[in-house]
């Protein structure tokens, strides 16, 4: 393990902003810290960083004790939303910067300068000013920055919350890229359930200052620990007393069975590829979503009565042409 938090708690005056919070983030991997607004993500990543103390609880960092060791000596690079650029200075002497001051040798700066710019793809703008980049490109100017004096932990807070969707969608692609070239442990926060399911290899949820589940993707959204991780990873809909998902359920239209459902198609909505089917059953609304040849075979219309059931073989139905 890469970074061990064992029983942290901090308070904020009457406030619990983390209640006895224990996790392993693994070496060399990509963990997003996932949960919604104000549960304590941003607060458990500056106390890894340094920035913040624990109440109580430890931090070990490679092996080493760093509960008490202050930011610089943790050997971690930081990137927040709010990137805050040396404005007058080059997008070359921003990512020198750390090693400047380091006192390394002048071609070594300039060696390992020009690896970082070809990395995040800013060569050609190494004289720019960062007033002359994008959003986008002043994020991985940051992260050239945070990755210039070759930390063993790199923590990014919503490094990309504040761009449009689309270089966000772009970012993140090359995130997970460039930390399969550099593999660095890296542990990102994020609000966004998305962003976590495609790009890390880890998640830890986290809700009310408390960790409610930590494990891969697949873990999360498939055998999630309870409702509110289910709720949080994606859409559900109730079937009877069963939280599921709406692709996890089966339409059919022949006769009941004892593991069906009965109810009246309400409403029938196109996304995309896939068809959301709202059924009426009991005083429940149940949402099915179907892809869209399931949804031609069963030829159904709104009014339509139908029965639904709880998939029995979820990952033999998903995705089979029907
Ligand atoms: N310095 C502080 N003083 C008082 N309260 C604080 C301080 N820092 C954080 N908090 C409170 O602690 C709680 C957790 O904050 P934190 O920033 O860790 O949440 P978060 O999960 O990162 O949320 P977000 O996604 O909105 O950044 C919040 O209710 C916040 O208001």
């Amino acid at each position: 393990m890469s970074i061990e938090v064992v029983n942290v708690n901090k308070r904020f005056g009457d406030f619990v902003a983390l209640d006895n919070v224990s996790v392993s983030i693994p070496a060399g991997r990509l963990t997003a810290l996932l949960g919604p607004s104000g549960g304590g993500k941003s607060t458990l990543l500056r106390i890894i960083a340094g920035l913040e103390s624990a109440d109580s609880g430890k931090v070990e960092i490679e092996g080493v004790d760093a509960t008490n060791l202050p930011p610089q000596k943790r050997n971690v690079g930081f990137v927040f939303q709010h990137y805050a650029a040396f404005k007058h200075l080059s997008v070359h002497r921003n990512v020198a910067f750390g090693l400047e001051i380091r006192k390394r040798p002048k071609d070594e700066i300039r060696e390992r300068v020009k690896e970082l710019l070809d990395l995040v793809h800013l060569s050609q703008f190494a004289d720019r000013l960062p007033s002359q980049l994008s959003g986008g490109q002043r994020q991985r100017m940051a992260l050239a920055r945070a990755l210039a004096v070759q930390p063993t932990v790199l923590l990014l807070d919503e490094p990309f919350g504040a761009l449009d969707a689309k270089v966000r969608k772009e970012l993140r692609d090359w995130l997970r890229r460039l930390h399969d070239e550099v593999s660095v442990t890296t542990v990102f926060v994020t609000h966004d359930q998305e962003e976590a399911l495609e790009v890390a290899d880890e998640i830890v949820v986290i809700n009310e200052g408390r960790v409610e589940q930590i494990g891969s993707p697949d873990d999360l959204y498939d055998r999630p620990a309870n409702d509110f991780v289910m709720r949080f990873l994606g859409p559900t809909t109730q079937l009877g007393d069963r939280l599921v998902r709406p692709h996890d359920l089966h339409i059919h239209t022949g006769a009941a069975t004892a593991d069906d459902v009965t109810g009246r198609v309400t409403r029938i909505t196109r996304i995309g590829f896939e068809i959301r089917v709202e059924v009426a059953a009991a005083d429940q609304i149940v949402t099915v979503t179907l892809t869209r040849n399931e949804f031609l075979s069963l030829g159904i219309t709104t009014g339509a009565t139908v029965q639904v059931r709880v998939a029995p073989e979820v990952h033999s139905v998903v995705g089979q042409p029907a």
